[in-house]
């Protein structure tokens, strides 16, 4: 009779869990207040279409989403992943880091069960709050068997997202979480429509698995303008960096007084990995740069933060920059 999936929600804070004064505080509140439990029972018509059960990993605001929670995350959902009694995982997020938490948990889980993150912009207190039809809508996808072999997905604002390409574009709006190809999907009103599919390898397909991690290489990301100076790379080799992401302008590209700085970081055994700020295009190797010459690395199309979460993850594998070159391009 009960053919409901059961569906576990993780609770790690953010504004879903977050609460205003008043009901026009749509953009100031308290986030990460509430307990999942509460978030779950706030919403009754998702006992209609699942079995679900919360379960408080964090009550944090995910701008403080550090590696050691990362990997605890990551372990938690991969301990519960191989319970046959449960068909999918719901991760209550803030929004913030919502992209690094879904590409990292995108890179390292190994099961072909649903998991998704979710979030809201508005608190529940605020007037036309998103996060309650959010929430429904992930545990729909967590429990559907249509998700299933996907990668872990985002679902916010009605769109389903791959957590490899979905960014957050926008500081308030509720229509935020972008894809530069597109969304893979849509749920509207207990559907949930499929149109594309990741060409990434994800999950079970790639060379990470979260059970065998328990501590992360650290990668910094810089941020470039025309004036900027030595002070932080020099700052975040002193502090043991592994790979400097450098978060360039344009292409990837690197000021005139930068450049034999990154020459000089290299020297040091550090990884130097080209980005840009532009927030979308590819970074192409020896286009700015030599870089085969200064034997630097370039990510594909991912972002500073999310080339950081790949950068560490590889860097558990080689310290090799033509083998971290290969990683960037793959993944
Ligand atoms: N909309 C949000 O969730 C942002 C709240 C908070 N900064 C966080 O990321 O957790």
């Amino acid at each position: 009779q009960d053919k409901k999936p059961n569906v576990v929600v993780i609770g790690t804070g953010g504004t879903i869990a977050g609460a205003g004064a008043s009901s026009v505080n749509t953009a100031a509140y308290q986030s990460a207040v509430v307990p999942v439990d509460k978030i779950i029972a706030a919403v009754p018509e998702i006992s209609k279409i699942a079995n679900v059960r919360g379960e408080q990993i964090f009550q944090i605001g995910s701008e403080s989403f550090n590696d050691e929670r990362l990997i605890k995350l990551g372990k938690r959902v991969s301990e519960l992943l191989k319970q046959s009694d449960v068909d999918g995982i719901v991760i209550t997020h803030g929004t913030d880091t919502i992209e690094e938490t879904a590409y990292f948990l995108n890179l390292v889980l190994k099961s072909e069960k649903p998991v998704v993150v979710v979030g809201s912009m508005r608190p529940g207190t605020a007037l036309g709050a998103d996060g309650a039809l959010n929430l429904y809508d992930a545990v729909l996808v967590a429990g559907s068997k249509e998700a299933a072999g996907k990668g872990t997905l985002v679902v916010m604002n009605d769109e389903i997202h791959s957590g490899r390409d979905v960014t957050k574009s926008n500081t308030f709006k509720v229509e935020t979480f972008r894809s530069p190809y597109g969304p893979l999907g849509y749920v509207v009103e207990n559907k949930l429509s499929f149109y594309r599919l990741p060409a990434r390898p994800h999950t079970t397909q790639t060379e990470f698995d979260i059970d065998k991690i328990s501590s992360l290489p650290r990668v910094d990301i810089v941020y470039n303008y025309g004036n900027v100076s030595r002070t932080a790379y020099d700052a975040f080799v002193a502090a043991g960096a592994k790979a400097i992401i450098h978060d360039g302008t344009g292409n990837g590209s690197v000021a005139e007084q930068i450049v034999p700085v990154l020459q000089e970081v290299r020297s040091k055994g550090v990884q130097v990995i080209r980005a840009s700020r532009t927030g979308s295009g590819v970074v192409i190797r020896n286009g700015e740069q030599p870089d085969d010459k200064y034997d630097w690395v370039v990510t594909d199309d991912q972002n500073a933060q999310k080339a950081r979460i790949l950068a560490e993850l590889a860097l558990t594998r080689t310290n090799d920059p033509k083998e971290l070159q290969k990683i960037m391009w793959k993944y």
